[in-house]
């Protein structure tokens, strides 16, 4: 799978921004996503791996085991274990049992063909009777390095893998873990990986930027679940977008954005019709939405999956979202939906540029992403927040992520309510800070792209067409 580079330097002192990484037992969704994000920042899965490795043999060293039995999956956990028999074959009398499951991951692979060249004894593994042939070896070795499963393990542990660990298990030598222990194996020590995915961890440094954490990139789109061909109809969810009055656009390029974002059925409320064919117009009784418009409006809400207030409706609507947001489930607020008191869904996303975050809380955010992230997680706003900028900051009060894509282009009229649309597409599946830390990136991605042919003669609409290609474009492309 091509990784798309990361371009623009971040335009802050990124030695200030430490206190935004995440210290707490990671995931390894997220752990997968910050690896995506490194290499999209110049760091190859190679070389992230010889550090992971290298990591390992230093702590496999702390042991000064004279015969040392190293277990490789095939996997990266594998390859990890094979890096470090790499470096101490000096060491120790080193072997290596790795496991042939005949799909090795291609860095792995790569490890394996450096390692022959090594004086290190590598011995195939494919079932489980090939391991009872070496039984000598378990109980000879003064230390077992357990690289069978790291962040990539699911499930039961299936053969020949489960005999090894309970060999590993039998054995009287400590098993050192590579970045976490694989199912079932008892550990002495584990030797984690830029972040502890378990309890009890010793955590490495394998030189991940810190961008990779804080930025979002392309690691962000792996959360995207694949979309089944033969899926049935409906699971794109429905999103109901309640807007314009004064203006008339920007409901439909909400809704458009929407259901190029993967939504399946898209309702506009507003008292405007635009043809769109593709979107349902759902009337207002007047020229603005009111009192009067709420029971068409509260059944609507109750049956989508996310509902987007604001674009376009003007200052004279907000009573109608307030008690519209009691009956929504999911709910996504920008634009004029951005006033106090604040309406709140039982999960909410607010979509603020800088001259509606001061609105809401008073307080101008600042300039700098570290001040806008400050102003974001100390205001009392009950929901996540996409604040808005030539970086953006997502925050759901405990996380904190930056968003550089997009161009000044894209300050053209729309971009915001383009931006909503797909926020609102993306919940139906992820979490608000999900939805908004991969909606940001993806309409900021577009813009890059559209500012490539339109220039400054963008439009919002533009954007649009482009926001498929940058959210599924792995699927377009084939893993
Ligand atoms: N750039 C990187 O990706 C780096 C990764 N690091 C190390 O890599 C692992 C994660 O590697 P991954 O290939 O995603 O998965 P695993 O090696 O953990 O395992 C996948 C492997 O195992 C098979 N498998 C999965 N579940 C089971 C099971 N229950 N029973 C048997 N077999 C199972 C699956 O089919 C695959 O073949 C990470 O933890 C790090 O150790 C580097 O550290 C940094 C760079
Ligand atoms: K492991």
């Amino acid at each position: 799978m091509t990784i798309h580079m990361q371009h623009q330097p971040f335009p802050d002192d990124l030695t200030r921004y430490s206190e935004y990484a995440c210290l707490d037992l990671i995931t390894p969704e997220e752990m997968r996503r910050i690896d995506h994000n490194a290499q999209s920042l110049g760091i190859s899965g190679l070389e992230l791996m010889e550090s992971a490795g290298t990591a390992l043999s230093l702590v496999a060293q702390e042991y000064h085991a004279g015969i040392v039995l190293i277990l490789c999956g095939s996997g990266n956990n594998g390859g990890d274990g094979l890096v470090a028999a790499r470096h101490m074959s000096r060491e120790a009398e080193v072997t290596v049992l790795w496991y042939d499951s005949g799909h090795q991951t291609r860095s792995t692979r790569r490890q394996l063909e450096r390692l022959s060249h090594c004086d290190v004894r590598s011995i195939r593994f494919r079932c489980r009777e090939d391991l009872l042939h070496h039984l000598d070896i378990f109980s000879k070795a003064d230390l077992i390095v357990d690289a069978l499963l790291g962040t990539g393990g699911a499930g039961t542990v299936r053969e020949p893998l489960k005999t090894c660990i309970d060999l590993a298990n039998q054995s009287q030598a400590p098993v050192l873990c590579a970045d976490l222990p694989s199912p079932g194996i008892i550990p002495d020590r584990i030797c984690a990986f830029h972040r502890p995915k378990v309890k009890d961890s010793e955590v490495y440094d394998i030189g991940i930027p810190i961008l990779a954490e804080i930025g979002t990139g392309p690691g962000d789109l792996l959360l995207m679940q694949e979309r089944k061909q033969n899926v049935h109809k409906g699971v794109g969810g429905e999103i109901l977008v309640i807007g314009g009055g004064p203006y008339q656009g920007a409901p439909w390029l909400s809704g458009l954005a929407a259901l190029r974002a993967g939504a399946d059925i898209v309702r506009i409320v507003t008292p405007h019709y635009l043809p769109e064919p593709d979107l349902i117009h759902i009337p207002t009784s007047g020229d603005t939405i009111t009192q009067n418009d709420l029971d068409t409006i509260i059944p609507l809400c109750d049956r989508s999956d996310v509902v987007l207030c604001g674009p376009g409706l003007g200052p004279d609507a907000h009573e109608v979202i307030l008690t519209c947001s009691e009956h929504v489930k999911k709910g996504v607020f920008d634009a004029d939906s951005l006033r106090t008191p604040l309406p709140h869904a039982h999960e909410s996303l607010y979509t603020p540029h800088t001259g509606e975050f001061t609105r809401i809380t008073g307080r101008d955010p600042g300039l700098t992403p570290y001040d806008r992230a400050h102003a974001v997680r100390n205001s009392d706003i009950p929901g996540t927040v996409l604040l808005k900028g030539p970086v953006d900051v997502i925050s759901d009060t405990k996380r904190i992520r930056f968003n550089q894509t997009g161009t000044p282009a894209m300050t053209t009229g729309g971009t915001g309510d383009v931006l909503a649309g797909v926020c609102a597409a993306l919940m139906v599946h992820l979490s608000a800070f999900d939805a908004a830390c991969i909606g940001a990136y993806a309409t900021g991605c577009a813009g890059e792209m559209i500012t490539n042919t339109h220039g400054y003669g963008m439009t919002a609409r533009d954007l649009i067409p482009a926001i498929p290609q940058v959210l599924f474009r792995r699927t377009l492309e084939g893993e």
